[in-house]
């Protein structure tokens, strides 16, 4: 495989195979990295083949000297065909009209074609014979016809050209993998470990088994992800999270591969395993996001596949009609035909999508934002509404018991608040955990433990059944007294999630529980207003407390109550009128996040089902990267539209220039290479300004 179309073509043979995790390739290298399992290599060989290419399996890759030695070799001999279609050329121009001197000429020509383009005829001609038209096809078809009507110097000088724009261009995509895969690949390849005699020796990362004891110097950066066991200091994770300022880190606190310790040495203990750090997983989702082709690609594909056949026949039309209709010379008409099959060349078409997109997905990695696939990329632009949750999402996450209150006398505070506590400390909901850690009281064991989803627990305690109710509930037991409610409105009003201890004889107590708002909402919202998107907050807390948190945010349409399957609804009711994006960290809200046309979790916050369910992973919890998305999803819409109207554009020109004016073969060769180069350098432009 030669270029990002034949690459295009293996990708789609092998796109509806389930088994295939991952493609992997260098077109410079040509060699294809398949991540799939064993029993299905020989039905993938297969598809490969019936693609039109062969498949040889290689023990291992070859050294990257091997393969730089291989590439040079590629280019001077490239370069050496090159200078026999220029000596060929001045046989044409200087010779005297002597058959000697032209059979010479033709031979010098033959053999630039030989040097240069031998993969392209075997190529060209097993697609003529499978009835297919590629590239390489039109080329063979091109050249020859030139060189039969005695355009022998034009037919070495295109071939030549050509091969050494397929390479250039191969270069170039491959560059910019290169570039993300440098981005990415941030942690060292080793790391000190601290010996069983406890001196300290530098190891592979690969071979430190998790629980192992490793130093990082301030200055450098961390190759495994671990907890701090000792030391104290500031590190940047910037490369990981996209977080711009140091983190402080002290025994006890993750740390991640690939972000810097600044100050001080520390020392941690290896929590997972290198191929299992955070940073792994975030290369390995950007590297399966690049596989996996987006929208515009598909519509690209398409295009291309009608396009090059189009020409075709547009180039067999003028062949034979411009002499009949307009009374062109038989020669001038086939030359110009042969021109429009080098113009029929979709290279620069079909690359200008992937490297556009891959690079703003890496841009997006480097940012913090890991965007599960090109889909995705390209859908938060169209977004116009966004929904947020609001525990875990706009606020912490990590409230706390900020005020209580005994409503019954009839039993003594420490046999309620003993009871309340005792119930609290059985569950993981944030509430519960807030009521837990601020009481005090010794612990009961609870029987027949009830989670109710949206309203709270139940369970028998010393024979009594108790209630650790929210406001809903206590209304839906008949529970709630006008006096209770007032209470309870006056803490709501504060924007506090109120729990009532009652049981059978009525409230016992309430624990009021006050979560703040993350110190980026405000601003984050504001941004996305000024993008144009609406928000609204989706709580399954009490209105009242809904709203005065989602005030100070400007935040309008509040839906508050809701349990989860009510969450999912509303986001579907909304999704059929237009895309919405949906924001949520709980396992509550994995069906919501599934509703939306785009789910956002927090990758810091959120429980491991909201990140698997989401399609976007914010890494740092900072709400501002949602609009940051929006504005890269817009630049990389813009790009997209210019790569695709520059391709078109040239190919355009060089079509009327062809038919009417004079533009030559190898002028049509050049515009392609310089079409390819183009594109691929205005789809890197999204990795600028992005740190490292
Ligand atoms: N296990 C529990 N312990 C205590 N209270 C609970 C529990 N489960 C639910 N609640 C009550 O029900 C309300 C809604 O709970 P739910 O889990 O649906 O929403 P949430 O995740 O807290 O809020 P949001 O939807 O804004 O993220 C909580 O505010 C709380 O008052
Ligand atoms: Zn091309």
């Amino acid at each position: 495989m030669d270029c990002a179309v034949e690459e295009g073509q293996i990708r789609r043979a092998l796109e509806r195979f389930a088994s295939v995790r991952r493609l992997r390739f260098d077109l410079a290298g040509r060699t294809l990295g398949i991540d799939a399992p064993v029993q299905s290599w020989d039905e993938i060989a297969a598809a490969i083949a019936a693609a039109g290419f062969e498949a040889q399996r290689i023990a291992a890759r070859p050294p990257a000297e091997d393969r730089a030695r291989a590439r040079r070799a590629e280019l001077w001999r490239l370069l050496a065909a090159l200078a026999v279609a220029l000596g060929a050329e001045l046989i044409h121009f200087l010779a005297p009209p002597l058959l000697a001197w032209q059979l010479l000429g033709m031979a010098v020509a033959a053999g630039a074609i030989a040097l240069s383009g031998l993969a392209v005829f075997r190529k060209g001609l097993s697609a003529l014979r499978r009835g297919q038209l590629n590239i390489n096809a039109l080329m063979s078809v091109a050249v020859s016809g030139a060189f039969l009507i005695g355009q022998w110097p034009e037919a070495a000088m295109v071939m030549a050209l050509y091969a050494l724009a397929e390479l250039i261009e191969a270069r170039s995509v491959e560059r910019a993998r290169d570039a993300i895969a440098g981005l990415l690949a941030l942690s060292p390849p080793q790391a000190e470990l601290r010996l069983a005699d406890g001196s300290w020796a530098l190891r592979e990362a690969g071979t430190i088994a998790v629980g192992s004891r490793v130093r990082v110097k301030p200055g450098e950066r961390f190759a495994l992800d671990g907890r701090v066991s000792a030391g104290r200091g500031a590190v940047d994770q910037s490369p990981v999270t996209g977080e711009s300022l140091p983190v402080d880190k002290q025994p006890g606190d993750e740390v991640y591969a690939g972000s810097i310790n600044q100050s001080g040495a520390l020392e941690f203990e290896v929590t997972r395993p290198a191929s299992d750090s955070v940073l792994a997983r975030l290369i390995q989702a950007v590297e399966e996001a690049q596989s996996r082709r987006a929208p515009t690609q598909r519509f690209v594909d398409r295009f291309a596949a009608i396009y090059t056949p189009a020409v075709f026949v547009l180039a067999l039309g003028v062949a034979l009609g411009m002499p009949l209709l307009v009374g062109w010379a038989w020669s001038q008409a086939v030359y110009k035909a042969l021109v429009l099959l080098v113009i029929a060349c979709p290279c620069a078409l079909v690359i200008s999508t992937p490297v556009t997109i891959v690079s703003g997905l890496a841009a997006a990695a480097r940012r913090g934002i890991l965007i599960k696939g090109g889909v995705h990329l390209e859908q938060a632009r169209r977004l116009r509404l966004i929904a947020l949750d609001k525990t875990g999402t706009l606020t912490e996450g990590r409230p706390k018991l900020v005020a209580q209150q005994l409503l019954s006398s009839a039993q003594p505070p420490d046999w309620i608040l003993g009871r309340a506590q005792s119930l609290a400390s059985r569950s993981d909901h944030p509430v519960s955990k807030a009521l837990a850690a601020g009481l005090a009281a010794a612990l009961l064991p609870v029987e027949d433990l009830v989670a109710e989803p949206g309203r709270g627990l139940r369970g028998r305690i010393a024979g009594g059944e108790f209630l650790l109710a929210n406001h809903r509930w206590l209304q839906e037991r008949g529970l709630c007294t006008p006096t209770v409610a007032a209470l309870l409105q006056a803490q709501e009003a504060q924007g506090r999630t109120v729990s009532v201890l009652a049981d059978a004889s009525g409230p016992l107590a309430l624990f009021a529980v006050a979560d703040s708002a993350r110190a980026s909402s405000a601003a984050a919202l504001a941004e996305l207003r000024a993008l144009g998107m609406a928000t609204a907050m989706l709580s399954g807390d009490n209105e009242a407390t809904a709203r005065a948190i989602a005030a100070p945010l400007g935040i309008a349409r509040v839906h508050a109550g809701l349990l989860p399957q009510d969450k999912q609804d509303l986001v579907a009711r909304w999704s059929a009128a237009g895309p919405v994006g949906m924001v949520g960290d709980g396992v509550n809200d994995a069906p919501s996040l599934a509703a939306a046309s785009l789910g956002f979790s927090l990758g810091g916050a959120s429980t491991d089902t909201a990140k698997e369910t989401a399609d976007v992973l914010i890494m740092d919890d900072d709400l501002r990267k949602l609009p940051e998305t929006i504005r890269l999803s817009r630049r990389t819409h813009a790009i997209l539209l210019q790569n695709i109207a520059l391709a078109l554009g040239i190919k355009a020109l060089f079509f009327v220039l062809a038919v009417f004016g004079n533009a030559s073969m190898w002028m049509a060769v050049f515009a392609d290479m310089g079409a390819s180069l183009l594109v691929v350098f205005n789809g890197l432009r999204l990795l600028r300004g992005v740190r490292r």
